[in-house]
């Protein structure tokens, strides 16, 4: 077991003009779970390729624990890979596949075979030891890969979209055994997907990249409740967060009829820059229905007792319902800050508004958040 920091590790591609990875920071702990996540292009199977020694370091450097591996060949890492197409020999059995590595070392045979058979029992594989790749299911493939990578025991797991050639309920429970297994082994691992619910279900911590630039590097619970710019605002969370453009006021910023706070060295801050507007952002189940219209949460009484609330209320006009069973998402259109503004807003599934129909929403307290629109960085807490 090991750690893994990458310093200021940086790839620059023959010809290209901007790095594939710009002064990659990040420090990832002994047995920790570190996901990377981004949308294509933004570098991160490059920042994968580095550690393992598939892709040169141009500048910076990577450790492996104490050992600077910047400039080793991946045979001297000490790492395991696991890529997304398995890449298993295809003339060979399922247990001679999981113990090729091995065999290359020169371990000997009834070595091999224990092992094997210990990473066997753990992925469920006992029955399927002799058989040949191709008389297996892609979830029993997918095992095979990673029982070639535990049998090495390796100071590091690296992982390529282990699961993109799963189909969509495979791809859910095997993300579950993945993440239990590492936990189980403890062996750090550097995990990289596309897909932000994959990253926020199985990291420890998620690194979310941009065009090579590290944007942020959190738990899955502190980057959804405190994104570091507007980028990860819009990127992590499913439906994304509704973010919109409103005019810098001096009271605060106003979402609809409702203020939002924000601190005023923020905002000056913003407005020093030459900003006018600002950006707020409120995530879908961040609205509290108000006036019971759709919502229908609130009994007569209480809908009484709210009608204060009704006049705070912001008028979202219904267009689209998309009903999921236990929940409900509103896309609807609402006027913000002098502009039409396309809003999505989660509702309980039992109590969906009509489409045509409007409903009246607040943001709530202490769950909006403000970012600068020229830099896109956060200014609220
Ligand atoms: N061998 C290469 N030669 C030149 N440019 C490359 C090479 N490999 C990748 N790139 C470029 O480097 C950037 C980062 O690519 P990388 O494959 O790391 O992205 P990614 O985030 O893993 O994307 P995807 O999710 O599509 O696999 C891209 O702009 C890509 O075009």
């Amino acid at each position: 077991m090991a750690t893994v920091t990458y310093d200021s590790a940086t790839r620059i591609y023959p010809g290209a003009k901007d790095p594939a990875v710009d002064q990659l920071d990040i420090d990832i702990e002994d047995g920790e779970f570190l996901v990377l996540v981004g949308p294509s292009g933004c570098g991160k199977s490059t920042s994968l390729r580095m550690l393992a020694g598939l892709e040169d370091v141009d500048q910076g450097s990577i450790r492996i624990g104490e050992r600077d591996v910047t400039h080793l060949p991946p045979k001297d890492r000490d790492i395991a890979m696991v890529f997304q197409n398995y890449a298993l020999y295809p003339h060979m059995t399922v247990a001679d596949n999981m113990g090729f590595a091995l065999k290359i070392a020169g371990v000997n045979k009834s070595e091999i075979r224990q092992k094997v058979e210990d990473a066997a029992k753990i992925l469920d594989l006992q029955g399927y030891l002799d058989r040949k790749p191709k008389a297996l299911s892609g979830g029993q493939r997918q095992r095979v890969a990673m029982g070639r990578a535990i049998v090495r025991e390796p100071q590091v797991f690296l992982m390529d979209e282990p699961l993109s050639n799963l189909d969509a309920k495979l791809r859910v429970q095997t993300r579950t055994q993945i993440a239990s297994l590492q936990r189980r082994l403890g062996i750090t691992t550097v995990y990289v997907t596309h897909d932000q619910v994959e990253a926020m279900t199985m990291g420890d911590r998620v690194a979310v990249l941009k065009d090579g630039l590290l944007q942020q590097v959190d738990s899955p619970r502190r980057m959804y409740d405190k994104p570091k710019n507007l980028f990860v605002a819009g990127f992590i969370g499913s439906p994304a967060m509704n973010l919109v453009e409103v005019p810098i006021t001096d009271g605060g910023v106003k979402f609809g009829n409702s203020v939002v706070p924000v601190e005023r060295e923020a905002l000056s801050g913003a407005s020093d820059k030459g900003d006018t507007t600002v950006t707020v952002g409120c995530r879908p189940e961040h609205f509290d229905i108000v006036n019971g219209d759709g919502g229908g949460k609130l009994d007569k009484d209480e809908k009484a007792s709210k009608s204060k609330d009704e006049h705070a209320g912001l008028a979202v006009h219904v267009d689209v319902v998309e009903e999921l069973g236990a929940d409900g998402y509103v896309f609807g259109s609402a006027e913000i800050g002098g502009g039409e503004k396309d809003l999505v807003i989660r509702v309980s599934g039992r109590e969906v508004p009509e489409k045509g129909s409007t409903i009246h929403v607040v943001p709530r307290a202490g769950e909006t958040h403000v970012f600068a629109t020229s830099s896109g960085e956060r200014l609220s807490d």
